[in-house]
Parts: C-alpha cells; sequence; structure tokens
C-alpha cells in the first residue's frame, strides 16, 4: 500500500530572529535593532531602505559574512550562529552564492577558472556540465578563456552571476548588483537573477535603493533605522517608489 507523503510547512532558505548589531564607534547607535525576515525558497527579495538604514548590515549578517550580537541566523536550516571558524566558512561556500556591486572576481584567473572556484574552494569536485551550461545561459560561451580585464562591465557581472550558479548554493545574496552598470546592462543582469528563480529554482535576496530593480522581485522588505518596517508583494516600481519616499520621510 502506498502512504501518502506529508509534507511540513516549507521551510525559508534564510531565517533571521530578532539580531541586533552595534558597531564599535558608531556612538552606540545599532545599524540592526531588532530584525526578523525569512526569505522563501527560490523566490527573489529586495531589501530596500535609506542610505544607512542597515541594508548590507543584513545582508552580510545573514551571509555568514558578519556575525550580529544577539539573535539568531538560520541557512538551510543551519543554524549559523553556533558555528566557530572554519565550519561558518565551510557553510557558507556550500549554501551561499555572492554577486557585488563591484564584482570580485579574480583578475588573474580566466572566466571559467572564476566560476569553478567557489566549487573548488568548498572542496567540492567541480560540475563542469553544468557550470558550462550557466556561462551559456548567461551568454558567456566562448568567453571561457578570457580574463576579467578583457571583459566589460556587464559582462563581469554575467560572470560573477555565473560563478554563484555554478556552486548550486541555496541563495544567491546580490548586493547592488547593477549599481556599477548602466540601465540596459542592469537589466540584463536583472533578468538573468529572475530567470535563475524561475527555471533554476535558486532562491535571491537582493540588496538595492533603485526601485525599478527591487520591482523584478517577489517582495521587497523596507529598513529604516535597523528595522524592518514595511513590505510589498509583487510590486510596481511606482509602488516602491512611493513606499521609499513614506520610510525617508
Ligand atoms: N564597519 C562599520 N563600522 C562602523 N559603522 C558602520 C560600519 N558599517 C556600517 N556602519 C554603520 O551602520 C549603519 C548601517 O550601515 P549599512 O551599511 O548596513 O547601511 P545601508 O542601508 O547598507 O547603507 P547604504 O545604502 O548607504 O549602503 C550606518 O549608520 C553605518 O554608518
Amino acid at each position: 500500500m502506498q502512504t501518502k507523503e506529508v509534507r511540513g510547512p516549507v521551510q525559508p532558505v534564510v531565517e533571521v530572529v530578532d539580531i541586533a548589531k552595534t558597531y564599535a564607534g558608531a556612538g552606540g547607535v545599532p545599524a540592526l535593532d531588532g530584525v526578523s525576515v525569512a526569505f522563501a525558497r527560490g523566490t527573489f527579495c529586495a531589501v530596500m531602505g535609506p542610505s544607512g538604514s542597515g541594508k548590507s548590515t543584513l545582508l552580510h549578517c545573514a551571509a555568514g559574512l558578519d556575525r550580529p550580537d544577539r539573535g539568531d541566523v538560520r541557512l538551510g536550516g543551519e543554524d549559523i550562529g553556533r558555528l566557530k571558524e572554519p565550519a561558518l566558512t565551510r557553510a557558507r561556500r556550500r549554501r551561499v552564492g555572492f554577486v557585488f556591486q563591484s564584482y570580485n572576481l579574480m583578475d588573474s584567473l580566466t572566466v571559467w577558472q572564476n566560476v569553478l572556484l567557489p566549487r573548488k574552494l568548498a572542496g567540492d569536485r567541480p560540475d563542469k556540465a553544468w557550470a558550462r551550461e550557466v556561462i551559456a545561459r548567461v551568454g558567456l560561451s566562448g568567453r571561457e578563456h578570457d580574463r576579467p580585464g578583457q571583459l566589460s562591465g556587464g559582462q563581469r557581472q554575467r560572470v560573477a552571476l555565473a560563478r554563484a550558479l555554478a556552486a548550486r548554493p541555496e541563495v544567491i545574496f546580490a548586493d547592488e548588483p547593477t549599481g556599477a552598470l548602466d540601465l540596459s546592462t542592469g537589466r540584463e543582469v536583472l533578468t538573468l537573477l529572475r530567470e535563475a528563480v524561475d527555471d533554476f529554482g535558486t532562491s535571491v535576496v537582493m540588496v538595492t535603493h533603485d526601485p525599478a530593480s527591487a520591482a523584478w522581485a517577489d517582495r521587497v522588505v523596507f529598513l529604516a533605522d535597523g528595522r524592518i518596517v514595511s513590505e510589498l508583494g509583487y510590486p510596481t516600481s511606482e509602488q516602491i517608489a512611493a513606499q521609499m519616499m513614506a520610510v525617508s520621510a
């Protein structure tokens, strides 16, 4: 007899619970002041807020790049706050991909070597067929032997995205991924992030201050003064811009 599979609620890919952080030298003003948020698996979520509201701090704590002073951070169900180095680094390498405004590629390595690097650093055998597929997907087939210095900004960001995807992370954190790109190149990168979610089931958490970029996301959460103050589901860029005005007031 077949038994029916019973599934519990879908576990968030990333969850922070009541995290707080105050940087030394910040005059006691918290960068994060009791933030709780869960990011659903297989979705694209944007984090917005005025300058200094804590967006990057939230992303760094959620990704295990920095530690909050208090609160819990769960990545793929693993409580990474309890991990000591080098276990934290290992968890980050296995579970997380990054796309930064400044690309953060290794200039001395080729496109191919850059894309394979995270898996190698994690001590895993790279999946070369998958790496070839994601390089094709970002439109860089034939450029595998180039070095970042031979590529445009948009192409470098495509390499960064291919590098993140090639490692099959549970979540990709993107910090202002279009910040250094012109409008149409930025749109191409956002299209690829959207496709990564829709076609590959990737989860994306993106920090941005651009309402048009955030409108590519399924959900936008707004920070002000280190707290989450509101959120919107499937918003238009006009709704996001209006909400930004409200939280900046
Ligand atoms: N390394 C640091 N040392 C001291 N204070 C810091 C440090 N990093 C951030 N801060 C402070 O923490 C607060 C939140 O900064 P954070 O960079 O997280 O904000 P943000 O919303 O990402 O800002 P922006 O949009 O300008 O990048 C700010 O007041 C900032 O000055």
